[in-house]
């Protein structure tokens, strides 16, 4: 039931009762040496027409038991029942009385039947980018000195930043190569700055992205373009052909000098952060092809339909969702680290912080009661194989339990030196998992050191193990492996958050900072105009002012 705290479930109770008289005898070296089947019981093959991969859960630290009360949680919690009502378009963001339909965006042959205002408008907006971004990759579409386009410029931030950054990064190898794209999103002048030295107003494309079109960073930023732009185009009508708005909010975008034939609109029921499958997804469309933009949202709805109709115990999102309530609520771990080994995803862990991080980084229910258990993770990773060369240290050897997620395509799509190079990063993308389960045990180390070793030197390096993992391993990177791969851990971060009762789509924990942020911008000028505040944050202001140039 939404909402309700989720240590009332009978299956939570069941969950610490299993905890506590399990912990010490779920070792995975004797859980695998128990079971020769381990591996066959817990991983699943999915398979779905134009995406499959291998999700592989066995090096986690659960029997049948505990993975049987962990579904049990998910069902007792009735998340099938949310899920379906999200689908349905049912407004389950109650704070803000919105649906919930990123799905909608992708609902290829209409599979899912979704009345909610707008739904109906999707094609006509797809098609207009698909209109558009064919104009400006063929060069059809000129600029005011009748150039092509060469460049694209994306301004916005958060959930219309992040999103196109790791895709167009991901699908990097499927890319018109002589069409580069920036993404502007800081407002330290910086970003903006450094971004139109590489640029040449008659050759680009600026593409304001902003789902409330009144975000500072972004609305200064474009702002700051738009001066930069004029300033050698001189006449206002040649923001026509230079600029582009991306949002709900029609007003504002022709406020700001940008002709509404000019916007491509999305809606109040698609959330900042799961934004990329509408025309957020503009810049993905202009770099890597609409065609591919659309195997991305088929990929995706692929996996849609696998949440919405595979039974929990073989449900991947459930799955993986349940690990993660296990290892938060249960073990106390308090992050979860993503590591792709492909360096095409390296920008994947930073998408889902804020996907995962601003989803369910929540201490309150739907209901308003405060939660007496951990909710969302922190999330953090890096493509591998650098992060072993970075904190792998600590993931092996230190104080914290830390569940990681391993993610590898079997074929590189660089076949630089033959596949030299990707049996490479395989054979370390199969020994981490390996490394961090089984570990190294003191007697291995002694006979490794020999007698004479010190006693400080052989317990430095032995391995304790016992620390676990998910790998996910798949062909090859295509834009319908993505969008499945994309749609997996939303569907993951859905379902936790209805386990712990907690509304997964606002974010009012973004405001205060705002709020502080533009009552300090107004003091800013002279030292008597600081007030209200702390001695730190006085004192800090304070050094500003005596310290500016
Ligand atoms: O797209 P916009 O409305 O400019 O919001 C940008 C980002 O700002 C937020 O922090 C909300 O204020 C994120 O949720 C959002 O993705």
């Amino acid at each position: 039931m939404p909402g309700t705290l989720a240590s009332d479930y009978a299956a939570w109770s069941k969950l610490q009762q299993l905890y506590d008289s399990k912990k010490q005898s779920l070792v995975l070296k004797d859980l695998f040496a128990a079971d020769p089947d381990r591996f066959k019981k817990f991983s699943r093959e999915y398979s779905a027409p134009n995406a499959s991969f291998l999700l592989d859960f066995s090096k986690n630290l659960i029997d049948e038991e505990v993975f049987a009360a962990l579904i049990q949680l998910v069902k007792e919690a009735d998340v099938e029942g949310a899920r379906d009502a999200m689908f349905r378009g049912e407004h389950i963001n109650t704070s803000e009385d919105r649906a919930v339909l990123h799905i909608a965006l992708r609902n290829v042959g209409n599979t899912f039947t979704i009345s909610e205002p707008g739904v109906d408008e999707v094609q006509g907006v797809l098609e207009h980018m698909r209109v558009f971004s064919d104009s400006i990759r063929s060069g059809e579409w000129k600029g005011y000195t009748g150039k092509s386009i060469n460049t694209i410029v994306n301004i916005g931030i958060g959930g219309s930043d992040l999103g196109p950054v790791m895709v167009t990064e991901a699908l990097k190898y499927y890319s018109k190569r002589d069409l580069r794209a920036f993404f502007v999103s800081n407002i330290d002048g910086t970003h903006i700055a450094e971004t139109l030295k590489e640029c040449d107003p008659e050759t680009t494309l600026f593409i304001i992205a902003s789902k409330t079109f009144t975000t500072q960073e972004t609305i200064t930023n474009a702002e700051t373009a738009k001066e930069w732009f004029l300033k050698k185009a001189g006449d206002k009508a040649h923001v026509a052909k230079h600029f582009v708005a991306l949002s709900t909010n029609t007003k504002a975008v022709t406020a700001f000098g940008i002709a509404e034939e000019n916007m491509f609109q999305f809606w109040d029921w698609v959330g900042g952060r799961y934004s990329l499958w509408s025309a957020i997804g503009l810049s993905i469309a202009l770099v890597i092809g609409f065609d591919n933009f659309k195997a991305l949202l088929e990929g995706a709805h692929e996996m849609d339909k696998h949440f919405t109709s595979t039974p929990l115990e073989n449900n991947l999102p459930v799955i993986m969702a349940a690990l993660g309530i296990w290892y938060g609520d249960f073990y106390g771990s308090q992050t979860h680290v993503l590591l792709p080994y492909d360096q095409y995803l390296h920008k994947f862990a930073d998408y889902f912080q804020q996907g995962d991080m601003e989803s369910n980084g929540k201490f309150v229910t739907k209901a308003g009661q405060r939660v007496n258990y951990q909710t969302g993770p922190i999330i953090w990773g890096a493509a591998g194989t650098n992060g072993q060369h970075s904190f792998y240290q600590l993931l092996h050897q230190g104080t914290k339990l830390i569940p990681a997620d391993f993610l590898a395509p079997a074929n590189s799509l660089n076949d630089v030196g033959g596949d030299k190079h990707h049996r490479i990063l395989l054979s370390n993308f199969f020994a981490q998992p390996e490394a961090l389960a089984f570990g190294k045990n003191e007697e291995t180390v002694k006979k490794e050191l020999g007698p004479n070793a010190s006693e400080a030197l052989i317990k430095s390096k032995v391995f304790e193990g016992n620390r676990p993992s998910n790998s996910i391993m798949f062909p090859k990177m295509t834009p319908s492996t993505l969008g499945a791969l994309i749609a997996l851990y939303e569907h993951k971060i859905f379902v936790q958050g209805m386990v712990w009762g907690i509304n997964s789509f606002d974010q009012m924990g973004v405001e205060l900072g705002k709020i502080l942020a533009k009552n300090i911008l107004a003091q800013l000028n002279s030292p008597e105009d600081v007030v209200g505040h702390d001695s730190s944050t006085t004192g800090l202001i304070h050094y500003y002012q005596k310290n500016r140039a």
